[in-house]
């Protein structure tokens, strides 16, 4: 098979695992919870299990492919049973885009949030979480996985829990279906933990009915494709190239669009710098009807 469907098929495995290993660490009780950048910016023993499963997975099986992920590694020595190694039969029964199918290793970066929404997860907000993984071929983002492991912790002993969505663009996305949102009234969602005036300037200037304060980049864009919302938007810097690689892909493979609050398209090779400067904007339709809106005063703050 191809590397962008093989690089895709292991990471759908991986991400279940990893998945996995953030349930088991809540489970436990014992989060380690790190500051990095202060209160807001935290790393949780989860996040630190669970970027060990997807980097040295991929990177035994893809050694030739950059890997980058958020957390830095721990030096400790790897723990085996965090490895996951098989393939998803469903990715490799597919038909790779004519576009994708003779992509080297070397146009490759493979973007790892092994956990987003890791504030809300200290917190408890368990469906704000989700794992990211994204592939970008030449500076664009063309396949992501989502494991979302706490989806469905609501509903009931009789639900099963967790939920795992891929998307190839040019191909469409597994696991998630894209819904309409309510014709009625504008929903819009943005962070609830990583607020400041620029935030709340933007949010205002698209006059929303309903405003969703909720964690994770994974887990607004999946508001979005979903139809509970109707845009996210999020008009300052501290979302970087693994929080938005997989969301991306995953929504443009839907027929939906991510970009900067400018409308530039985001990129994604190797020597990029991590933060998305220029802010994040996702939708359905309307995209160049919320980026006029966005106000003169938070572009010249959020610049690309
Ligand atoms: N100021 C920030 N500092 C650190 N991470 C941030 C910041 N703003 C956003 N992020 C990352 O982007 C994600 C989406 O932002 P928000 O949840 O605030 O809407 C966060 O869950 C976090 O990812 P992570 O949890 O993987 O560190
Ligand atoms: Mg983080
Ligand atoms: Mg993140
Ligand atoms: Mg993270």
């Amino acid at each position: 098979a191809p590397l962008v469907l093989r690089l895709v098929a292991a990471s759908v495995s991986v991400a279940e695992k990893a998945g996995a290993i953030v349930r088991n660490v809540f489970n436990s009780g014992e989060l380690g919870v790190v500051e990095k950048d202060g209160k807001n910016d935290l790393q949780t023993q989860a996040d630190r299990s669970a970027q060990e499963c997807i980097v040295q997975s991929l990177s035994r099986q893809f050694p030739k492919v950059t890997i980058i992920g958020e957390e830095e590694p721990t030096g400790e020595t790897v723990d085996e049973s965090h490895l996951e190694t098989r393939l998803s039969e469903e990715v490799l029964k597919v038909v790779c885009p004519q576009n994708l199918q003779s992509v080297k290793d070397e146009d490759v970066v493979v973007w790892v949030d092994p956990l987003d929404g890791t504030k809300e997860y200290t917190e408890g907000f368990l469906d704000h979480v989700t794992v990211l993984i994204g592939v970008a071929v030449n500076g664009k983002a063309v396949a992501g996985v989502i494991n979302q492991p706490y989806y469905n912790y609501k509903a009931g002993p009789g639900a099963t829990l967790g939920r795992t969505m891929w998307g190839i663009v040019g191909l469409g996305a597994f696991g998630v279906e894209r819904l309409v949102p309510p014709a009625d009234k504008r929903i819009v969602t943005t962070t609830r933990s990583h607020s400041n005036k620029l935030v709340t300037e933007s949010i205002e200037a698209m006059q929303p009915d309903e405003v969703l304060r909720v964690g994770g980049a994974g887990h607004k864009v999946l508001l979005v494709i979903e139809g509970k919302a109707h845009a996210y938007v999020f008009a300052t810097p501290g979302c970087k190239k693994w929080d938005t690689c997989a969301p991306e892909a995953i929504l443009h493979a839907l027929g939906g669009r991510l970009t900067d609050i400018h409308g530039n398209a985001l990129q994604y090779h190797r020597d990029v710098k991590h933060p998305n400067t220029g802010g994040v904007l996702a939708t359905y339709s309307d995209h160049d009807w919320y980026l006029s809106r966005m106000p003169e005063s938070v572009k010249a703050a959020v610049k690309p």
